[in-house]
């Protein structure tokens, strides 16, 4: 019988039983330098993530009108807000390069949508999902525009409560969708990712896969969520945490993303199927180190080795 929380992106699957799928969150560290952005790609495609991610607004819908005016100092000189929200923003022309560099290294793009134009620019491409942020998890508008698009949606909950992602997922629909735990703050405290909430959601969404999208700093507990279940993890990547941008200093810079995707398939090989076997390679140790066969034979365990422990 098939699992009815496996999600297709483009070529791959995620959910039980599959590999965890590693997406590195671009979202707007580029700061608006395509040639950051095809960076950012390369280190993510070298470190194995299945993909990247972007964050895809329209400047005059997602900004509030009363701080378009306002002035701030940036890398690129003084400026308005609202300048400053078109400066980091990739039109058309860039995405079709970003898609070109991704296709080229074999990597997955997608984009969380801000608003609902965002969602008809974006659907202008083959991505494999879209995203929600947290930010936008209460915005019944924009859900519903992304539930016609049939895509996979990724559905983060940081700064939600279970009230509002119940009515969320209802909105979505539960079938092509995927819930991921997240705790809103950058960079999140240890003592505020209540990881365990990874387990909550599986309870309370048997059949939707869950996942994890990260803002703490520091790999551990991106590892504890996949060992908790985790089967989709999510952390802001940059090239350097000193660079300029809110979320810099909560990002993974390239080596840190290598570890990191190491770790994750070790920790996914390890998890193993729970059965409780004993190994081909546990019969030598076996043989040296126990002194009282017990209640079975050496003999016995030695013909089972490998398979479930009925003997
Ligand atoms: C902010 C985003 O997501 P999250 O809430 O998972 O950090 C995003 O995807 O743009």
């Amino acid at each position: 019988m098939s699992d009815s929380r496996i999600r297709t992106l483009g070529n791959r699957e995620a959910g039980p039983g599959r590999p965890v799928y590693v997406t590195g969150e671009i979202g707007i560290n580029h700061n608006g330098d395509l040639d950051n952005a095809f960076r950012l790609i390369d280190a993510a495609a070298d470190a194995g993530c299945d993909a990247v991610k972007f964050q895809k607004r329209t400047p005059e819908i997602c900004t509030p009108r009363d701080q378009w005016d306002i002035e701030r100092d940036t890398p690129w000189g003084r400026m308005t807000y609202i300048d400053y929200r078109h400066r980091v923003e990739f039109g058309e022309d860039e995405y079709r390069q970003i898609d070109a560099h991704c296709k080229e290294k074999g990597i997955a793009w997608f984009a969380s949508p801000w608003d609902t134009e965002a969602v008809a620019f974006l659907e202008k491409f083959d991505v494999p999902a879209h995203k929600v942020a947290s930010a936008s998890l209460t915005d019944d508008e924009l859900l519903r525009e992304l539930r016609a698009t049939g895509r996979t949606i990724i559905l983060s909950t940081g700064m939600s409560t279970p009230k509002q992602i119940r009515h969320a997922v209802e909105v979505l629909g539960s079938d092509n969708i995927l819930l991921c735990h997240a705790t809103s703050t950058y960079p999140a405290k240890a003592e505020e990712l209540n990881l365990r909430v990874i387990n909550t959601l599986q309870q309370e969404y048997p059949n939707v896969p869950i996942g994890y999208s990260g803002h703490e700093t520091g790999l551990q507990t991106t590892l504890a969520a996949v060992a908790l279940g985790a089967v989709f993890v999510e952390r802001h990547i940059t090239l350097d945490r000193a660079m300029w941008g809110s979320d810099q200093a909560a990002s993974v810079e390239p080596q840190g993303l290598q570890r990191l995707v190491r770790d994750i398939r070790t920790i996914e090989d390890s998890l193993g199927d729970g059965v409780k076997k004993v190994y081909e390679s546990e019969l030598g140790p076996m043989k040296k180190l126990r002194r009282v066969a017990g209640v079975v034979a050496e003999a016995e365990i030695a013909t089972a080795a490998g398979e479930p422990v009925s003997v």
